[in-house]
């Protein structure tokens, strides 16, 4: 008897020991990163980009994958999964946290199969936040956020279009997988001011036609409230 009970209670202590993982995904300008800036400030999730790490990469005197990283950024494409998978494995190690928000990833198959190869069974996939906004609003924000001095060498027409056609082509099939597993996949409106967004629940039917049909109706909600409802059902606390 007690030796069940010490079993379970290891178990339960592991179990709250392994980290646990929030993908974000959305098109590129649909308001990931300012999302997540909003969302682990709430709920104390360590917010990690991908891009933001590839960039870091990039930069990084002697990297090995410098260049490759910038030729892929430039054209939209994605970075091959282990240089990707290693750099996230490696900053969610450095934090010391347990709960971490992964924004812009996975993208696309080789990202989902490399994560799960290398990941699923060292973390636990919590939930997929998805941000839905139209296209012409997310490149607007790309290209005023280049304007502005973004410093990315992605964030102009040219590359823009690249993006999305990546986004259209591999990365929507990976928010249909989410869409279609048990785990659920919670889809926000983003085309609203930046502290404003809306939640509606996915049913199983064309995420484009639900996204123009409910985008038609448009009602917003006070800050993040979608997004803040849903963690909170998760039974995260607010920090
Ligand atoms: N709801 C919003 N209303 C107006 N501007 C917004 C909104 N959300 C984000 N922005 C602005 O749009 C730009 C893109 O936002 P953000 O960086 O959060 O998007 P992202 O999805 O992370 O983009 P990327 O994938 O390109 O990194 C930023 O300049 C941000 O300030
Ligand atoms: O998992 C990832 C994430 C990003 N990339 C590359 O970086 C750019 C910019 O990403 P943002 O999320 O918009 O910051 C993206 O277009 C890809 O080229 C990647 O390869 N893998």
């Amino acid at each position: 008897m007690l030796e069940r009970v010490l079993v379970r209670c290891a178990t339960s202590y592991v179990s709250r020991m392994v980290p646990e993982v929030v993908f974000v995904l959305g098109a590129p300008g649909a308001g990931k990163g300012t999302q997540c800036a909003y969302i682990s400030r709430e709920f104390g999730f360590e917010h990690l980009s991908a891009g933001d790490l590839l960039r870091e990469e990039r930069q990084r005197p002697g990297s090995e994958y410098g260049e490759m990283i910038e030729a892929k950024i430039r054209e939209g494409q994605i970075v091959p999964v282990e240089v990707t998978c290693s750099l996230l494995h490696r900053a969610m190690m450095r934090s010391g946290k347990n709960r971490f928000l992964i924004d812009g990833f996975p993208r696309n198959q080789d990202n989902l199969e490399g994560w799960t190869r290398a990941m699923s069974d060292k973390t636990k996939l919590l939930f997929v936040l998805f941000f839905e906004c139209s296209q012409e609003l997310c490149v607007d924000r790309c290209l005023e956020r280049g304007a502005a001095g973004s410093g990315r060498s992605d964030d102009n027409l040219d590359s823009l279009r690249k993006r999305f056609d990546t986004y259209l082509k591999d990365t929507m099939p990976i928010i249909d997988h989410y869409q279609g597993c048990v785990r659920p996949l919670s889809l926000f409106y983003s085309d609203a001011s930046a502290d404003r967004v809306e939640e509606k629940s996915l049913v199983p039917r064309s995420l484009a036609h639900s996204a123009q049909t409910e985008r038609d109706e448009s009602c917003f909600f006070e800050r993040a409230t979608g997004v803040h409802l849903f963690i909170r059902g998760y039974h995260i606390k607010k920090t």
